[in-house]
């Protein structure tokens, strides 16, 4: 990954609003998710519905208790099928795609997931080499791998690698992605904590060669929602063509002209799973930028293989 200074498109600014769940932790700007909203509003309603059976009926007993039962289950299952993941898959075209999976880890077991990364990890905040020149990394980092792996280097700076046994929940999370992802194996794990508005990541592509010609990277998002942007590599930046082997990216990135879209924008949701599969990293770039709303920490786990 050589990251690159954060340039932004003013277009690309979101039209954000203040977050706040009652009882659900902080406000930290987040984005509103209307479907939680939706979710507030139908559990209110649910709990509106619970207190008025508490009012005289007219029901006798029998019927009354059915009517509890009916009113518990038609309750369970809004509430179920609103916790629910919900899965989607994104065809970048030319063998590189997508799977976003909205409350892939539940609401509250991704703030317990937090509030111990927030407190256990030991963050630190590197010197990095961006264009030549020296600067504090503009977020907080971490890495954890198994013993024996090529090391990892990025922008200049070689961290050091924990082991998975400092961090059990760590290992915990790793499971449950391998679950979602029969077949997929991961054996390490780049963190980084955004300590509010003005932390970011620039563009660039985890395309490092540890990581082989096609890595599968999955992304896990905790706390302050953030965008999360891809753009398209143009034909000179692709990695294959700068290595002279231009035949294979060629033949993918040219034909970019036939109405793709060359740029997505994805707001990443507190306990949500990303994945970048197949030509993800040769053929595009992503970046989370600065977003002057998103005064909230947020912390990102992406899973690698390293090969
Ligand atoms: O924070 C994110 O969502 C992305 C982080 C990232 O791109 C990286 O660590 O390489
Ligand atoms: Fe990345």
């Amino acid at each position: 990954m050589e990251e690159t200074a954060d340039l932004l498109p003013e277009s690309l600014q979101p039209a954000n609003e203040p977050f706040d769940v009652a009882s659900k932790k902080l406000s930290c700007g987040q984005i509103t998710n209307e479907e939680d909203e939706s979710l507030d509003k139908k559990n209110k309603c649910c709990s509106d519905i619970v207190s008025d059976s508490n009012y005289k009926t007219g029901l006798n007993c029998h019927q009354e208790d059915q009517r509890r039962t009916s009113l518990v289950a038609s309750i369970v299952e809004v509430v179920a099928s609103h916790d629910a993941p919900t899965r989607r898959t994104i065809d970048l075209g030319h063998g590189s795609d997508l799977i976003y999976i909205q409350r892939f880890l539940p609401f509250q077991k991704s703030w317990t997931f937090f509030d111990y990364l927030d407190k256990h990890i030991p963050w630190t905040r590197p010197t990095i080499r961006v264009f030549g020149r020296s600067c504090l990394q503009p977020r907080d980092t971490c890495y954890v791998a198994s013993s024996g792996l090529t090391p990892l280097v990025y922008s200049g700076y070689r961290p050091d690698a924990y082991s998975w046994d400092d961090f059990p929940p760590l290992k915990e999370i790793l499971d449950a992605i391998c679950e979602a992802l029969p077949g997929s194996r991961f054996n390490s794990l780049l963190l980084n904590r955004y300590k509010g508005a003005n932390d970011y990541v620039g563009w660039h592509a985890d395309d490092e060669k540890l990581y082989g010609a096609t890595p599968e990277i999955a992304s896990l998002s905790l706390g302050c929602e953030r965008d999360f942007v891809l753009k398209k590599k143009k034909l000179q930046d692709s990695s294959l063509e700068k290595r002279g082997d231009g035949g294979p990216a060629n033949k993918r990135l040219k034909r970019s002209s036939s109405g793709e879209e060359d740029q997505h924008s994805f707001a990443l949701k507190h306990g949500s799973l990303l994945v970048m599969r197949g030509y993800t990293q040769k053929d595009w770039i992503h970046s989370v930028p600065k977003r002057a709303k998103a005064e909230g920490t947020r912390i990102n786990l992406t899973f690698r293989l390293v090969l």
